[in-house]
């Protein structure tokens, strides 16, 4: 039989730690609903001695949420447990996260203090936890570069004082695998009362090892594994949820049951990145924007006769409506045919290998092939009425904010006038309404190239349509001009046939 594999989400509280991502009480509830749906055990809300409105954060997420644990984090100081069983009182299921610094580091020049005075102090705060909640995470902070032996002698004591769960963080990145496995069978081995609590896994990311090290803690009997979302985090982030869970997904080999519904793990990364705006790395594991992208011919080949030659996930069990198939001069025919079909373009035989020549040559000068650039290639099979151009734009901010513009599809010139709550906005507005297909905007990023003020700003969107995502770029001076070419970019790259469902 399985074991439970406690799934503790600490997207915020140390994931919220990140310069640039702090959200208010509204966004954090709107992330601890979204965690509830997802299926998370524990939700770690705040580090309520720190500000007023942490504290009120936890406050309003005990009562927003119903299922999860929720979690309040401390030192071992009074004050800051006092405060933060305080913020628990509208929680159904409390916890209290105290702990103290454990390695040889924070023992002599973060705290200033000696081992014994260290387990005194870790033991005096979980037993004054416990006068608050009956449920006391004990974390034995840089756990990762303790002395083995002092680790467990600490863990054994708090556990006596009552802790339930000791947390055995690696906190500067610093363990390799099988050290931080080492560290975790070393206390299932030696500390006589470990069968009186669970051991949780805190892993950060400074050499890449974050996941790798959590999986390697739970093959070695660790039964909490403490994640964030997208793995972000002080530093170079913490172990990220969606990488551990699908690990244990695909490897039935390690015992354990995990309660989150996968396919919402992409709904949940991309929400939290446009809430903490935190772009997602296009190759981050699972969620990232080519997670599921194959570019080279032998792939696409692969792919598209047996989607798990090159795939060991499904895209759908993790919420990715498919895999995507992206034109590159290392794309063979059989990619080309997968999008000409896409446009109803049936080619076989000698005139699909004319194309692929054509198209070869092309796609050696130009990294992105879009429709406009197929249909180039196929014209003398077929002709498109439907690609758009962006003729003219212009907009005006007089109190309200408005555009105008105008665009050819295909043989037609189409023109609009929107107004919007800037002027990116308007444009968008006024695209959409001369143009099919009607799509959904789920990512707008802009990046400054160069950081001057007569800087090129590079945009990158996502549209969705018929559950589908399609990307649009675009560089421009002009940060309006670049946003509606992005736009357009995208639609293009919609083929016909999805125009008619809606
Ligand atoms: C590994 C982690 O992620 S731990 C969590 C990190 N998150 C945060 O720090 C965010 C919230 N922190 C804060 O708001 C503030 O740092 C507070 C409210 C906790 C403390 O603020 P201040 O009282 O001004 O202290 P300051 O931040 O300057 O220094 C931290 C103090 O806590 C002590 N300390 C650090 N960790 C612990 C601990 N686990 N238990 C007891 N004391 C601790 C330090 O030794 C230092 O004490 P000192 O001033 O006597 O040397
Ligand atoms: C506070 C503890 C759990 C922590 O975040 C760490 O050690 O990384
Ligand atoms: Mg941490």
């Amino acid at each position: 039989m399985s074991d439970k594999l406690w799934i503790f989400d600490t997207t915020l509280r140390d994931g919220e730690q990140v310069p640039g991502c702090q959200l208010n009480t509204r966004e954090k509830i709107i992330v601890a609903k979204a965690l509830e749906d997802l299926g998370v055990d524990i939700i770690e809300a705040g580090f309520p001695i720190s500000s007023p409105g942490d504290f009120n954060s936890v406050v309003e997420i005990s009562k927003a949420v119903t299922n999860p644990i929720i979690c309040a984090l401390s030192r071992a100081v009074e004050k800051d447990i006092e405060v933060a069983a305080e913020s628990l009182k509208y929680a159904k299921k409390g916890r209290i996260h105290t702990g103290i610094g454990v390695s040889p580091y924070h023992i002599q020049y973060k705290l200033r203090s000696t081992p014994d005075e260290i387990i005194r102090r870790g033991v005096a705060a979980v037993k004054f936890a416990r006068r608050f909640v009956g449920d006391v995470e004990f974390y034995a902070e840089d756990a990762g570069r303790a002395e083995p032996d002092f680790l467990a002698k600490i863990i054994e004591e708090v556990i006596k004082a009552g802790a339930t769960v000791v947390n055995i963080p690696d906190t500067t990145g610093y363990c390799l695998p099988e050290q931080y496995g080492g560290y975790i069978s070393l206390l299932k081995n030696r500390v006589p009362n470990i069968d009186q609590a669970i051991i949780a896994t805190h892993c950060h990311n400074d050499l890449g090892m974050a996941t790798a090290n959590t999986i390697a803690g739970v093959q070695q009997g660790a039964r909490q594994v403490e994640v964030t979302i997208n793995g972000i985090g002080e530093r170079a982030g913490n172990t990220s949820m969606e990488e551990v869970v699908m690990a244990i997904k695909c490897h039935k080999s390690i015992p354990v049951d995990i309660s989150i519904d996968t396919p919402k793990i992409y709904g949940t990364s991309r929400l939290v990145s446009k809430l903490m705006n935190m772009p997602v790395q296009p190759n981050k594991a699972i969620v990232g924007r080519n997670a599921f992208a194959h570019s080279s011919g032998i792939h696409q080949d692969g792919v598209l006769k047996h989607r798990e030659n090159y795939e060991i996930i499904d895209p759908k069990d993790v919420g990715v409506a498919e895999s995507t198939i992206v034109l590159t001069a290392r794309s063979g025919r059989a990619a080309l045919k997968h999008h000409l079909d896409a446009l109803g373009v049936e080619l076989e035989g000698d005139a699909l290998r004319e194309v692929y020549e054509e198209f070869l040559l092309l796609a050696d000068k130009k990294r992105d092939i879009g429709r406009k650039d197929l249909m180039g290639l196929v014209g003398k099979f077929v002709t498109d009425s439907s690609f758009i151009e962006l003729e003219k734009v212009s907009y005006s901010s007089n109190g309200t904010v408005s555009a105008d513009v105008t665009l050819k599809v295909g043989e037609e010139t189409h023109s609009a006038h929107a107004e919007g709550n800037g002027p990116v906005d308007a444009v968008l507005k006024a695209i959409e309404k001369s143009v099919e297909p009607q799509v959904d905007l789920e990512e707008f990023l802009i990046q400054a190239i160069t950081h001057g003020s007569d800087d090129v700003a590079k945009v990158h969107m996502k549209v969705i349509k018929n559950d589908k995502p399609y990307f649009g770029f675009a560089s421009n001076s002009d940060i309006v001009l670049a946003s509606a070419q992005a736009f357009v970019d995208a639609l293009n790259k919609i083929p016909v046939k999805e125009y008619a469902t809606v």
